[in-house]
């Protein structure tokens, strides 16, 4: 069994944290706001004050923190991990980041002696939760293998994709195909509702066809009762768009509907819903068709 650290607790953190304390790992899990790490002490895991504390014996160091600049923090900043953690052990940054900073990252963790892997997750806080997340890896295979224990506790497909930064460019094209679907899936409903159609029979029979989705599955209650607590926040979804559509940019790919998102997304957090989740997407459209106040 192996000792992990694992920074960052928030709704994706905790319950992966408490899957490995359960499996029977030592996990000592640090978050910025201490009380996070309750269900996971009550799991059996330990809670540190600080990311020093947390990884001073770790083998492995699990990173889930929102965005790069956090990850950078986290890793390379004082107090970070390249300072405090014991060299050779494996970092997994589970958090979806830009791809290019996961490479610099994983450069500058190499330089210092560690190994790191990208390892960027989907299936939103019920995949968490019941430890069916889809994990994507890049870094060394060799890594990955030796990893693969760790991730089968939290995941259930879990897939090396290439070398470093692999995983994150996977991820980007995950959030980009995910938010078309919810985007689709909240403008049909406001459609069918505007045409008086019992909407729970609609999604039935639509979830039956080749429309059926896991985003029509997970969601739609979301939608029909209009309760959008995350979740995944639209604020974090809205910085993975930027990730999509910079390093589709980069590459020369044109992806006229990611950029679009986007900016609903831009829109959705101009008004104050980017702390709501993505399903709330639903209120863009309502918002667009003078349809408030359901
Ligand atoms: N929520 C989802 O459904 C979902 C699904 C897949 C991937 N993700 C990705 O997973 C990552 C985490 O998402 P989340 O929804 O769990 O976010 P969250 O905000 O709920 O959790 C992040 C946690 O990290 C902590 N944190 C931030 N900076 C820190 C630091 N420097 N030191 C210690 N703790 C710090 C915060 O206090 C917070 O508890 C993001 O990159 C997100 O895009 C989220």
């Amino acid at each position: 069994m192996a000792t992990i650290a694992f920074i960052g607790l928030g709704i994706m953190g905790s319950p992966m944290a408490v899957h490995l304390a359960e499996a029977g790992h030592d996990v000592v899990g640090h978050n910025r706001t201490p009380d996070k790490t309750r269900p996971l002490v009550a799991a059996g895991g330990r809670a540190a004050d600080s990311v020093a504390e947390a990884v001073a014996d770790a083998d492995v160091v699990c990173v889930m923190v929102p965005d790069s600049p956090d990850v950078e923090e986290v890793l390379a900043g004082e107090g970070g991990v390249l300072d405090n953690a014991r060299p050779g052990s494996l970092l997994i940054d589970f958090s979806s980041i830009r791809p290019d900073v996961a490479v610099a990252l994983a450069d500058r963790a190499t330089e210092r002696g560690f190994r790191m892997l990208d390892a960027p997750v989907s299936g939103g806080e019920a995949g968490a939760k019941n430890a069916t997340l889809s994990i994507m890896v890049g870094g060394d295979a060799a890594d990955f293998e030796e990893a693969k224990p760790l991730f089968d506790v939290v995941g259930g497909m879990v897939v090396h994709v290439g070398p470093s930064g692999s995983g994150q460019t996977v991820k980007a094209a995950n959030q980009l195909i995910v938010a078309a679907n919810i985007q689709a899936l909240s403008e049909a409903v406001v459609f069918l509702e505007a045409y008086g159609v019992d909407t729970e029979a609609a999604l039935t029979v639509l979830g039956g066809g080749l429309a059926g989705s896991k985003v029509l599955d997970q969601k739609r209650s979301n939608m029909l009762s209009r309760s959008f607590e995350p979740g995944f926040r639209i604020e974090l979804h809205h910085k993975d768009l930027g990730i999509v559509t910079a390093a589709a940019r980069e590459a020369g790919v044109v992806v006229p509907v990611g950029a679009l998102l986007a900016q609903l997304m831009a829109s959705a957090k101009a008004v104050g819903d980017g702390g709501l989740d993505h399903s709330a997407l639903l209120r863009g459209v309502e918002r667009l068709s003078g349809r408030t106040g359901r």
